[in-house]
């Protein structure tokens, strides 16, 4: 059966996130339907999601009021998978400590934006990550960290502070995987979620 994705479009590294998608799921011989969300009616019909990085501020707001918010929600409650990178961390986490953000509250954490500091505003790192055999090669720009873990449960960190997470159908990073040609971490996100989510397959 062919998979539809979706990947939210407000702003950001959304045709990054398309092309890794569409690069899983030829390597898995499956078919894929991949769709740009910008307006309600679009993520009730995907098995799968991605919250891409960018500014969260403008992301949260612009979710909102389009109209997208409560359908993300919906989607997750529903146990389908939920990729936010970066500044969709930021969205989906419990508190990011900034009032111009109206954070999802989907995933127990609570983030600090912009964490690393200037000189360390962008770096890469060649990162263990929890269900990888192989480092991952992981691009931070301007990313947060998070400050404290609820019921997620850690998968990488960057100086002792957590930088990737799972809950549920919901698999977080504060860094880009989008932006290097490795897709493991969609392929761990959409097609190993974690037990007690369901399958897209
Ligand atoms: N690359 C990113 O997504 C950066 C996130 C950005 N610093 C923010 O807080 O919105």
């Amino acid at each position: 059966m062919s998979l539809t994705a979706g990947v939210v479009a407000v702003q950001g590294d959304v045709e990054e996130h398309v092309r890794a998608i569409e690069r899983v799921c030829d390597r898995r011989g499956r078919s894929v339907s991949v769709h740009e969300v910008r307006e309600p009616g679009v993520i009730p019909e995907c098995d799968v999601l991605a919250l891409p990085g960018g500014e969260s501020t403008t992301i949260s707001r612009t979710l909102h009021r389009a109209g997208i918010a409560p359908e993300i929600r919906e989607h997750v409650a529903s146990g389908r998978p939920l990729f936010a990178t970066c500044a969709g961390l930021i969205v989906v986490s419990a508190d990011a400590g900034d009032d111009r953000i109206d954070e999802l509250d989907l995933l127990d954490v609570t983030v600090e934006r912009n964490a690393f500091g200037r000189q360390r505003d962008s770096f890469e790192a060649r990162l263990d990550v929890a269900g990888l055999d192989e480092p991952f090669p992981a691009v931070f720009i301007r990313a947060p960290a998070i400050d404290t873990v609820g019921d997620a449960t850690i998968l990488a960190t960057v100086d002792d502070r957590p930088v990737a997470v799972r809950q549920g159908p919901i698999l977080a990073t504060a860094f880009h995987p989008e932006l290097t040609p490795d897709d493991r971490l969609h392929e761990l996100a959409f097609f190993e979620p974690e037990p007690a989510a369901s399958s897209p397959e």
